[in-house]
């Protein structure tokens, strides 16, 4: 019998279900036909995928410009058990992240109830001048008793629900496209969904309201994720701007231990992207620290970069390189 002449593609592993936002954010990366797309339950299972070597790629959120970091993310770069040592940050994505509310339309009512609101109205004592939602409910809320999502998509859409969903019952998912599907299966009705639009298409929601995040700019940055280090593959003179990911830590007991590692940047004209931290959890309230400069390792034609990194020697208890990247913020 002839043998097959279809190649297996590699795999890219993500965020899923299908219809995430880091879904959009691989399709926006990888396109069509060149991967095996595998969606994943936690991002956790992201970063397992990518050292385990089943997948060659896999795509997290690491921030949101208007709720911030996506702290599991962090919490798996950190690596405090080593889990994760070949894992390292290659590209990044920006997605324009728009938000729906999903769910069933409610059942037909008397014509004297009230339009869309669903919870506690606003204003309320406590809260008198609520900011104004940049959207409206296209079709009543009144039936909705519990929202689900992913905790980010909720930071993405307070304004809106302050005003429209105030009180309602909130489930956490472990994303968007998830938070579809449960209410999909919740065949009472009464439960709603912060997820894209594409997920109402997958799961065949109504749109109860579109738009609802809380700025017309908001925007997810995705990581692109490899095992092994990144290498160059752009001519040296390229015109495109890199940025790099250290992760660090300093002895919290000398004072500016923190400011002598911030020094290695400036000396070298390296200008910081971001800085974040988590807890230690080895030592009470100590951190490790999360640095993001502009400036590449793979393409450190004046070595800048090498040279900051050898001054983390000096100025650090341990740093880690978490990967260099072209960086792929439109201004
Ligand atoms: O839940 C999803 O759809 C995701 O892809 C996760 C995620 C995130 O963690 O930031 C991605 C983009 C949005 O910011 C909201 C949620």
């Amino acid at each position: 019998m002839a043998q097959s002449s279809k190649k297996s593609l590699p795999a890219v592993s993500f965020l899923g279900p299908v219809s995430s936002y880091t879904h959009q954010a691989t399709l926006q990366c990888f396109g069509k036909g060149t991967f095996e797309y595998q969606p994943a339950t936690t991002i956790a299972d992201v970063f397992e995928a990518v050292q385990s070597g089943e997948a060659e790629k896999g795509v997290v959120p690491f921030e949101n410009s208007t709720n911030g970091a996506v702290i599991p993310t962090l919490e798996l770069l950190a690596d405090r058990n080593s889990l994760y040592p070949d894992l390292y940050v290659s590209a990044e994505a920006y997605l324009d992240v728009r938000h729906f509310l999903l769910g069933h339309k409610a059942p037909p009512v008397s014509l004297t109830s009230s339009p869309v609101l669903s919870g506690i109205s606003t204003p309320t004592p406590s809260y008198p001048a609520p900011l104004q939602p940049k959207s409206k409910p296209l079709l009543s809320l009144k039936h909705i008793k519990r929202l689900h999502t992913h905790p980010q998509a909720y930071g993405q859409c307070e304004i809106f629900l302050g005003a429209y969903l105030k009180g309602v019952e909130r489930r956490e998912e472990s994303s968007t496209s998830r938070s579809a599907e449960v209410v999909k299966a919740d065949t009472s009705g009464k439960s709603a969904a912060i997820a894209s639009s594409l997920a109402a298409e997958v799961h065949g929601l109504d749109i109860l309201a579109e738009n609802i995040e809380d700025r017309e700019d908001n925007t997810t940055r995705f990581f692109i994720l490899q095992k092994g280090k990144p290498v160059n593959d752009l001519p040296q003179d390229a015109d495109v701007q890199s940025k790099s990911l250290v992760s660090f830590t300093v002895d919290h007991g000398t004072p500016g231990a923190l400011a002598d590692v911030l020094e290695c940047f400036r000396n070298n004209r390296l200008n910081l992207t971001s800085i974040n931290s988590r807890p230690t959890t080895t030592t009470r309230f100590q951190y490790i620290f999360f640095v993001e400069f502009v400036g590449s390792r793979i393409r450190d034609w004046d070595g800048r970069v090498e040279e900051a990194l050898s001054c983390l020697d000096k100025h650090t208890q341990s740093w880690r390189w978490l990967g260099s990247w072209e960086d792929k913020l439109q201004r």
